[in-house]
């Protein structure tokens, strides 16, 4: 297929584009390349024949019609958006501006090329990628269904909210062929080190204090990014236009427990003389473990119901927490270059298709 991917220098988008390029799909990736869009988490995808890039503003709607018109998109799978929800407490407007905005823009762009091109709703997708929290807190029990109501407490979770109902208003009032999917807290290879599981790995290695909210009781269920780009795809290939799929990787854990856990398996994975010799020798990255201020608006727990996608889709998650948490440490530990640029600031020369020699 011809797939138009928004945010594909992201980390989800990322790992998609990686999967889509594999299997021979032709991908153009539009990205912004704000703070958090990487093309070194492209590498070597870059230079495949069935791949372009184009760093664009979804809301520029020239962009957008140059893009659409030189792609000639059978689908948009949309990922572009600022996900960091501590971020969005600080500074809620570049949320609204690339959540919401952004997937009108996005939504208008699409009608206008099916009309100018002439394309059949039936021969073209809209894919929207959005998240479990706009479902909002859920007690000790039950699970969120694509039935549930929407609660959102942030304001990164009100901004992927509105963009939800944003995308099925197209649908209702334009014929849009439009599909949403919610998935739960994603992790694995390339994601920026701004989110819990690439915090806990940093700081355990730099021998900081790993920080965690209030008492550690939040409850997220947690999804191996190369799960959710399978789960993308079954959508996007099999999926019913109009319709909502959940997608949870069935791993449900308190922080703290998650913490302890990850700080365990790096106890496994950097041992011998690195341990050594940060004098860490018979300590567990568990000590650096510190327990800070509570996130404001701290949502409970998180957890999805994925029985739909399961029966009506046949997709199921591979990885399960030992193998996937483990896979994601060994990654991190393999790919310093990748992350030390990040934390040094020097990634962004790659934005400009620069190197650090330059
Ligand atoms: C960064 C950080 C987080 N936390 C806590 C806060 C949460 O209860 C949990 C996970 O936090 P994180 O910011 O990694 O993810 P969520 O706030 O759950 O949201 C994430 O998963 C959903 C589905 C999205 O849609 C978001 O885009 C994505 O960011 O750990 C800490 O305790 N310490 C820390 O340093």
């Amino acid at each position: 297929m011809r797939i138009l991917v928004t945010g594909g220098a992201g980390f989800i988008g990322s790992n998609l584009v990686r999967m889509l390029v594999a299997r021979g799909h032709q991908v153009l990736n539009i990205d912004k390349l704000t703070y958090a869009g990487n093309l070194a988490s492209l590498g070597e995808v870059g230079y495949a024949p069935n791949y372009r890039f184009a760093q664009v503003d979804i809301c520029n709607p020239d962009a957008m019609r140059v893009a659409f018109a030189n792609l000639r998109p059978e689908a948009v799978m949309h990922l572009a958006a600022e996900s960091h929800v501590d971020r969005s407490i600080e500074g809620p407007m570049e949320f609204v501006r690339s959540n919401v905005v952004g997937t009108v823009c996005l939504l208008e762009a699409s009608r206008e090329y099916l009309s100018s091109f002439k394309v059949p709703p039936s021969a073209f997708r809209f894919l929207h990628v959005s998240t479990d929290e706009v479902y909002g807190s859920l007690g000790e029990s039950g699970s969120f269904t694509e039935t549930t109501p929407y609660d959102p407490h942030s304001p990164y979770s009100a901004s992927k909210a509105s963009a939800d109902h944003f995308a099925r208003a197209w649908y209702s009032t334009f014929g849009l062929p439009v599909i949403v999917t919610n998935c739960s807290n994603n992790y694995g290879p390339y994601q920026f080190p701004e989110k819990l599981i690439p915090v806990v790995i940093l700081k355990a290695l730099s021998g900081e204090p790993i920080p965690v909210y209030g008492e550690g009781k939040n409850v997220r269920d947690w999804l191996y990014v190369e799960d959710h780009a399978e789960a993308l795809l079954a959508v996007l290939e099999r999926g019913k236009v109009g319709e909502t799929y959940n997608i949870g990787g069935g791993n449900e854990m308190r922080n703290i427990d998650l913490v302890r856990f990850l700080c365990s398996l790096l106890d496994e994975e950097v041992k011998g003389e690195k341990v050594k010799a940060e004098g860490k020798e018979g300590r567990s990255f568990a000590d650096q473990i510190m327990f800070v201020k509570d996130r404001p608006g701290h949502d409970i727990r998180y957890a999805i119901d994925s029985a739909k996608i399961r029966n009506q889709l046949g997709w199921n998650p591979k990885h399960d927490s030992e193998s996937g948490f483990r896979n994601t440490i060994q990654w991190y530990l393999k790919n310093k270059a990748w992350w030390q640029a990040i934390l040094d600031g020097t990634y962004r020369l790659e934005r400009l298709g620069l190197s650090e020699a330059v």
